[in-house]
Order: C-alpha cells, then structure tokens, then sequence
C-alpha cells in the first residue's frame, strides 16, 4: 500500500502552538507541532486524556482559527484563512465524529445524501442512487430507508462513514470513531473506512484510544502534554497493542 502514498503532503504543520484561555487563564495545549500527512496515508493520533489530539484534529480540519505558525491543508495556508475558505476547505475533508451526528428525523439514505447536496457537483437525479450504492458498499443497502433510532451503535457509524466519504474527500479526519462500540463493531467500522479510503486514496487521521485498531495504520503518532513524542515506552508495554502487532 506504501507505493500509494504520494511524495505531496495533503497536510503540513510547522510550528504550530495554540493556546486556550485569556489572560492569567491562557493556557497553552499545543507546542511546536511539526508534521506531515501524504496522500493515501492512514496515520493514528494517540496519547492520554487532555494531551491536545482533538485540539489539533479540528485545527486540522478548519473547525477552529490557527494561532500561531504554519498550517497548510490542500495547499492552502489556513492560518489567517477568512471564513469563507475556512468553509470552502471543510467541503473538503470528510468527518467522523464518536457520536454518529445523523440527523433523527431523516433515514440513512437521507442523511448520506445530504452530504451530495453541499456540492455542487452532484446532479439531483445521481444522489438517491449514490447513497444507496454507498449503503451498500458499508453493508447497509437493506437499510437505507431506516431512521437512526432503529439502527445499532455500529450500524448508525457506518452510516456516518459512508456520509463521510459519499463526496470523495482528500482527507477524513475521525476522532474516537470507535469508542461508543464494541470491539466487534469497532473493528468492523474502521476496516470499511480503511477499504473505501484506499479505493478513493484519501488520506485519514484517526484519533484513538483504541488499541484494538493500531494495526490499521500505515503510521502511528503519539502526543504527550502537547508536544507530538517519539513513541513513549509506556505504549510498548500495552498487552493490547502488542497482540495486534502480532497479527502482522
Ligand atoms: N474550548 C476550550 N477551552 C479551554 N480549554 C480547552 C478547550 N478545549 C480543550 N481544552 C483543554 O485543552 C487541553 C487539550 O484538550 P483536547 O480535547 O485537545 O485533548 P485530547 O487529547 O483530545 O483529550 P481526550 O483524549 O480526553 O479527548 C485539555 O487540557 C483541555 O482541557
């Protein structure tokens, strides 16, 4: 899979430091973050509770200004980006969040479809046939036409995948996208966004306490109290993380 990835990073950090707070409360969460995400690549975003992952993931996907230091997505420089660019980039980048975010009152079809609609590049005619087709390539053709409430936890994230990655974007960006499943769903949850990320070539960051899910990834990046380390030896010690190695 490694002869996929391109030379070009989709995403590129030069230090980067944020800061949360005013004043005597400023605080700061990320310091001197310094990295690179190339096209194709799967790369997992670990570390303990409060290290600044999702901090750095929603900078990453335009959910929030940079502060300071370099951020480059798409080739665009995001720090200082108005509004609107800031809108444009996040049409772009596919989310999926540990809350599911459907939408109760629209089925699975509806709230896949949606995704279409924020294009402009989809012809109205194309999109009940996209959705479903995209249902069906996460297992969920025969469910097309359920509302979230009567979907599992695993069923209602594949439906959020297949939202996520209906509009082919460069890069997805998922925080915790397991945690609210069990192993078995979890598991099954990432390999269908590994498949269609690979069959699309986008590049995924995946936050994660999961250590059941390393092993997906081309890369894995730690964070320690807001500074990207290299890998901390309390990682090496996780009986989980050393049983999925073995698998490979
Ligand atoms: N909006 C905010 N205002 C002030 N402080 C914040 C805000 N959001 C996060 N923080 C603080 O920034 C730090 C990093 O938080 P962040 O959510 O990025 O960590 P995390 O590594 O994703 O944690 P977790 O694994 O628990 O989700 C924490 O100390 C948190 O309390």
């Amino acid at each position: 899979m490694n002869n996929q990835l391109s030379t070009n990073p989709v995403i590129s950090i030069h230090n980067l430091d944020h800061y949360f707070g005013q004043g005597d409360l400023r605080k700061q969460v990320l310091s001197d973050i310094n990295l690179k995400l190339y096209s194709g690549e799967i790369v997992i975003l670990t570390g303990p509770s409060g290290s600044g992952k999702t901090t750095l993931l929603t900078l990453m996907g335009g959910l929030r200004s940079a502060q300071s230091g370099s951020l480059q997505i798409l080739g665009q420089e995001i720090l200082g980006a108005n509004k609107q660019q800031l809108t444009q980039l996040r049409q772009q980048i596919g989310y999926i969040f540990q809350a599911h975010n459907l939408l109760a009152f629209l089925t699975a079809k509806e709230n896949v479809r949606m995704s279409l609609e924020l294009h402009d590049e989809y012809l109205e005619q194309d999109m009940d046939a996209k959705a479903i087709s995209i249902l069906e390539s996460v297992g969920l053709g025969n469910r097309a036409d359920y509302y979230p409430e009567s979907l599992s936890g695993g069923q209602k994230q594949r439906v959020a995948i297949a939202r996520a990655l209906i509009s082919h974007p460069k890069i997805i960006l998922a925080d915790e996208p397991t945690a609210a499943l069990d192993s078995k769903s979890g598991r099954d949850a990432v390999e269908i966004m590994q498949r269609l990320a690979q069959e699309q070539g986008c590049t995924i960051l995946l936050v994660t306490h999961d250590n059941r899910i390393l092993d997906i990834a081309n890369r894995i990046i730690y964070m320690e109290d807001g500074r990207l380390v290299p890998k901390p030896d309390s990682v090496a010690a996780e009986p989980n993380l050393n049983s999925t190695r073995t698998h490979h």
